[in-house]
C-alpha cells in the first residue's frame, strides 16, 4: 500500500463466479476516499468480467466497516481535500453503480457495520451477518448525517419509526435484532459467513432468492399522512433535545423528502444537506471531540514506551460513602473482585447497601438480570481492617477530604499492601504529594479521581505526581478502559484539571449575583448555552458542604484570584445546604423539582454588604451573551494556566475534561476549542477590561496575554512547557 494512501480494497474471483471484494483499512476498515475509489474500480471490473456472476462485499479481519473515514471530514473542513461532487458517493457509486447493477451483490458483515459501512451494505441486494455484529447509523453524534443513502434505505428496510430511533439516538442494534427488523437477511456463524454470502449471491442470480433494491421498497413505509405526523413529532422532540444543533433537523428534511417525493429526490436532498452540514461549527466541534476522546490514552513519555499493563486481579476501596460505593459498583460491574473497607459495622453495612442499591436500580430498569445481580454482588467483600489487603493489586482511597486522615491511611497502606500494589486516592482537590508525605512509596501513588456518581459518570482523572511511575499510569489507563471510563492523565496540583476549571465558573456566577445579576437568569443563560444546568442549580445538587470544602482549598492555594463570596456559607448557617435539604438557591418539592425562592434576595444582600460590593447597573442588565462570556472566559483563563503549567499535556485533553467532567456541550468542541472559535484576542481583551474594573479575579494569565496579543490559538502546543508530566 502506498504510504500516502489510506486503505484499499482487494478483489478475488472464485471458480463459482463470485467476486469477493474485501475492504482493508485497519483498524476498523473505515471508508476513506481511497477505499471508496478502489471499491468503485473493483466493482466496475467485476461488472465487466464475464467470469463474474455476482459480488460479495466484506471487511478484513473480522470487521465489515466502521463507516466513512471521519478524518476525511476534517480534511474537507480544513480545505486540504476537495469535496467530491455532491452525491458522487451516494448516488453515482452506491446507487447507480452498485444497487442498479445487472449483477447482484451481498454484504457479508462481521463484527460491525456502522455509518457509511451499514449504508454500503444497504445498497447491496442482501445482508448476511455474524451473531452480535453491531449495526447502526451513528452519524448525528458526529454532527454529520447518514449521507451514503442511509436516510432513504433504513426507513425502507426497518420502517420509519425504528429508522428514526436508530438515526436520532445514534445507537446501534445487534445482528439478531437487525434480523428481526428486516435489516439483515440471515445471521450465521463467522466461519460460515463467506460461504453463505456467496451462495446467497448465486441464489439471487438464479432467482432462488429475491433481488431486492432497498431504495425501491415501499412495504415498510407508513401512509403519507401518518409518516408526516411521525416526522412532525420527531422534529418537535429534536428541537427540544438538541436546540443548538441544526444537523438533526436537516437530516429529518432529507428523510421527509424521500417519503414525500420519492427516493431519488430523497437521495438528492440527502446529498445536498450532507455536504452543507460538514461546515457547521457544531460538526467541527463534534469531530474534534471524537478524535480528542481517543487521544487521551496517548500520553507522551508514558504510553509510547512499550509498557504492558499489569493484571489487576483484586482491588480494595477505603470508604463506602457515595464515592467509594460508586467506585466499587463500577469495578464489580467490570468483574473486578473488590474489598470495601470501613471503620465500623454500621458504615460498612451502609456502604455495601449503597452498592446493592446501585445495582438494584439496574435490575428494576431491566438492564440487569437477577442472576447477574447476584453474581456481581458476590464480587464484593466487606472488611473492617487491613488484613485482607495483603494480596490486593490496587487500593483506591475514597474517604472525606481531610489531609491528615489521608496521610495516616497511606502510611498504613504501605505497611499492609504488597510492594507492587498501586496506591490511589480519589481526592478531588488535595495535592497528592501531601497525601503521600508519610510514605516511601511515592512512585506508586497516583490520583484516581472519579466523578459522582462514579458508576455512571464517564470521566476518570488520572493524576500523576513527579514521582508516579509510567507503569502505574499504564496500569490505571487499562483499568479505566476496562471499566469503560474516558481517562484523562493530568499533573498534580490543587484541584487538578477539572476542578480548577470548575472553580472560576461558580465563582464568576457568585460575583455577578453579588453585583446585582439575577441568579435564575444566569442559570437559564448557561443552560441555553448547553450546560446540563446552571451554576446555582449545580451548587444545590452537589451540596453546600462539598462546595465550601472545595472553595477552602482554592482560597488557601490561589488566594490572589479567588473571589470570596459569603452567599453559600450564609445559607449553610441557616440550614439551607442545597437539594438534599430541599432548600438552596432554589426550593425543591417532593419530586425534586426546582423553584426560584424570593427569600434568596435576603442572603445575597447580606453577602453583598459583607464583601462591600455594590450593585452595578451594567451587570444587572447583562445580555445572555455577556453572561456566558463573564462566566466562561474565567474558565478559559484557568484552563490556559492549567495548560501552560503542563498539568494537561494537550489542549484537547482539557476539552475532554471539560465535556466529561463539567458537562461542557460537546458540540462546542470543549473549552479550548470553543475559546479558539471565539479568538484569543477577544477573550484576552474582555478579561483585561474586566480585571481593570472588577479586580484580579478576571486578570488574564501570562499565557493568555501572550497568545491574545498575537491572536494566536490557545490550543497550539506549549513550547518548552514546564511540563509536570
Ligand atoms: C456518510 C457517512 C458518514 C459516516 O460513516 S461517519 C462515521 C460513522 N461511524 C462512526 O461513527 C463509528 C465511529 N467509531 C466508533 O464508534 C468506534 O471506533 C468503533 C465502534 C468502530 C470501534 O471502537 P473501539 O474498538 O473501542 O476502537 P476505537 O478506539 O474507538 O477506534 C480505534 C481507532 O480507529 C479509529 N476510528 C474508528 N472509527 C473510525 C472512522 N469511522 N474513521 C476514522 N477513524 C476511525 C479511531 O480514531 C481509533 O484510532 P486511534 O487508534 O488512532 O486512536
Amino acid at each position: 500500500m502506498d504510504s500516502r494512501t489510506k486503505g484499499k480494497t482487494v478483489m478475488e474471483v472464485g471458480s463459482d463466479g463470485v467476486a469477493v471484494i474485501t475492504l482493508i483499512n485497519p483498524p476498523v476498515n473505515s471508508l476513506s476516499f481511497d477505499v471508496l475509489y478502489n471499491l468503485k474500480s473493483n466493482y466496475e471490473e467485476a461488472l465487466s468480467r464475464n467470469d463474474v456472476k455476482a459480488i460479495v462485499i466484506t471487511g478484513a479481519k473480522g470487521k465489515f466497516s466502521g463507516g466513512f473515514d471521519i478524518s476525511g471530514f476534517g480534511e474537507i473542513q480544513k480545505g486540504t481535500r476537495k469535496e467530491p461532487k455532491v452525491g458522487y458517493i451516494s448516488i453515482d457509486i452506491l446507487t447507480d453503480l452498485l444497487e442498479a447493477a445487472r449483477k447482484p451483490s451481498v454484504a457479508a458483515i462481521d463484527g460491525l457495520a456502522l455509518g457509511g459501512g451499514l449504508e454500503l451494505s444497504m445498497a447491496c441486494h442482501a445482508r448476511i451477518s455474524t451473531p452480535g455484529a453491531q449495526l447502526g447509523l451513528p452519524e448525528l453524534q458526529l454532527g454529520v448525517i447518514p449521507g451514503f443513502g442511509g436516510t432513504q434505505r433504513l426507513p425502507r428496510l426497518v420502517g420509519l419509526t425504528k429508522a428514526l430511533e436508530m438515526i436520532l439516538t445514534s445507537k446501534p442494534v445487534r445482528a439478531e435484532e437487525g434480523h428481526s427488523l428486516g435489516l439483515i437477511d440471515a445471521v450465521v456463524p463467522s466461519a460460515e459467513l463467506l460461504t453463505t454470502a456467496r451462495r446467497w449471491a448465486l441464489d439471487i442470480v438464479e432467482r432462488r432468492k429475491p433481488w431486492i433494491s432497498s431504495v425501491l421498497k415501499t412495504d415498510k413505509l407508513p401512509p403519507l399522512g401518518e409518516a408526516r405526523e411521525i416526522l412532525k413529532f420527531a422534529r418537535g422532540q429534536t428541537r427540544k433535545q438538541a436546540p443548538n444543533m441544526k444537523h438533526p433537523l436537516m437530516c429529518l428534511d432529507a428523510l421527509e423528502t424521500g417519503i414525500v417525493s420519492g427516493p431519488r429526490a430523497g437521495l438528492e436532498k440527502e446529498a445536498e444537506v450532507g455536504s452543507q452540514v460538514i461546515s457547521l461549527d457544531t460538526t467541527k466541534g463534534l469531530i474534534h471531540v471524537f478524535f480528542s476522546q481517543r487521544g487521551t490514552v496517548k500520553v507522551p513519555g508514558v504510553t509510547d514506551r512499550g509498557l504492558i499493563p499489569r493484571k489487576i486481579k483484586k482491588v480494595a476501596i477505603i470508604g463506602g460513602g457515595l464515592m467509594g460505593s460508586g467506585i466499587a459498583t463500577a469495578l464489580i460491574l467490570s468483574n473486578y473482585p473488590v474489598i470495601l473497607k470501613e471503620v465500623n459495622e454500621k458504615f460498612l453495612e451502609a456502604g455495601i447497601g449503597r452498592v446493592k442499591a446501585n445495582l438494584q436500580s439496574r435490575v428494576r430498569k431491566g438492564s440487569m438480570s437477577k442472576e447477574k445481580f447476584e453474581k456481581t454482588m458476590s464480587l464484593l467483600k466487606g472488611s473492617l481492617d487491613y488484613e485482607s489487603f495483603r494480596d490486593v493489586d490496587m487500593v483506591i482511597e475514597a474517604v472525606i477530604e481531610n489531609i491528615s486522615l489521608k496521610q495516616q491511611i497511606f502510611a498504613d497502606l504501605e505497611k499492609y499492601c504488597p510492594q507492587h500494589c498501586i496506591l490511589a486516592s480519589n481526592t478531588s482537590t488535595i495535592d497528592l504529594n501531601k497525601i503521600g508525605e508519610r510514605t516511601k512509596s511515592q512512585d506508586r501513588i497516583v490520583g484516581a479521581h472519579f466523578f459522582s456518581p462514579a458508576h455512571v459518570m464517564p470521566l476518570l482523572e488520572i493524576v500523576r505526581t513527579n514521582h508516579t511511575s509510567a507503569q502505574v499510569i499504564v496500569d490505571l489507563l487499562d483499568v479505566g478502559k476496562k471499566i469503560k471510563k474516558t481517562p484523562v492523565v493530568v499533573g498534580n496540583c490543587t484541584g487538578f484539571a477539572v476542578n480548577r476549571m470548575f472553580f472560576p465558573y461558580t465563582q464568576a456566577a457568585m460575583f455577578l449575583v453579588e453585583r446585582g445579576a439575577d441568579p435564575y437568569l444566569i442559570d437559564s443563560a448557561v443552560s441555553k448555552f448547553g450546560m446540563p444546568m446552571g451554576p446555582f442549580r449545580l451548587c444545590d445538587l452537589v451540596g453546600f458542604g462539598v462546595a465550601i470544602a472545595t472553595a477552602t482549598q482554592f482560597i488557601e492555594n490561589f488566594p490572589e484570584r479567588t473571589y470570596k463570596s459569603m452567599i453559600i456559607p450564609l445559607m449553610q448557617e441557616d440550614k439551607r445546604a442545597g437539594e438534599a435539604t430541599r432548600k438552596g438557591f432554589y426550593l425543591y418539592d417532593d419530586k425534586r423539582k426546582a423553584k426560584p425562592d424570593p427569600e434568596l434576595k435576603k442572603y445575597i444582600e447580606k453577602a453583598r454588604s459583607m464583601s462591600g460590593a455594590n450593585v452595578d447597573p451594567k451587570l444587572v442588565k447583562l445580555s445572555e451573551k455577556e453572561i456566558i462570556e463573564m462566566t466562561f472566559f474565567p474558565v478559559v483563563n484557568e484552563a490556559c494556566r492549567v495548560f501552560a503549567e503542563g498539568i494537561a499535556v494537550k489542549a484537547a485533553d482539557l476539552d475532554i475534561a471539560a465535556i466529561f467532567g463539567m458537562g461542557f456541550p460537546p458540540y462546542r468542541g470543549g473549552i479550548m476549542f470553543w475559546a479558539d472559535s471565539i479568538g484569543s484576542k477577544y477573550i484576552y481583551s474582555r478579561l483585561d477590561e474586566w480585571s481593570k474594573t472588577y479586580g484580579d479575579f478576571f486578570k488574564p494569565c501570562a499565557f493568555l496575554a501572550e497568545r491574545g496579543s498575537k491572536g494566536a490559538p490557545l490550543s497550539a502546543p506549549v513550547e518548552q512547557a514546564r511540563s509536570r508530566l
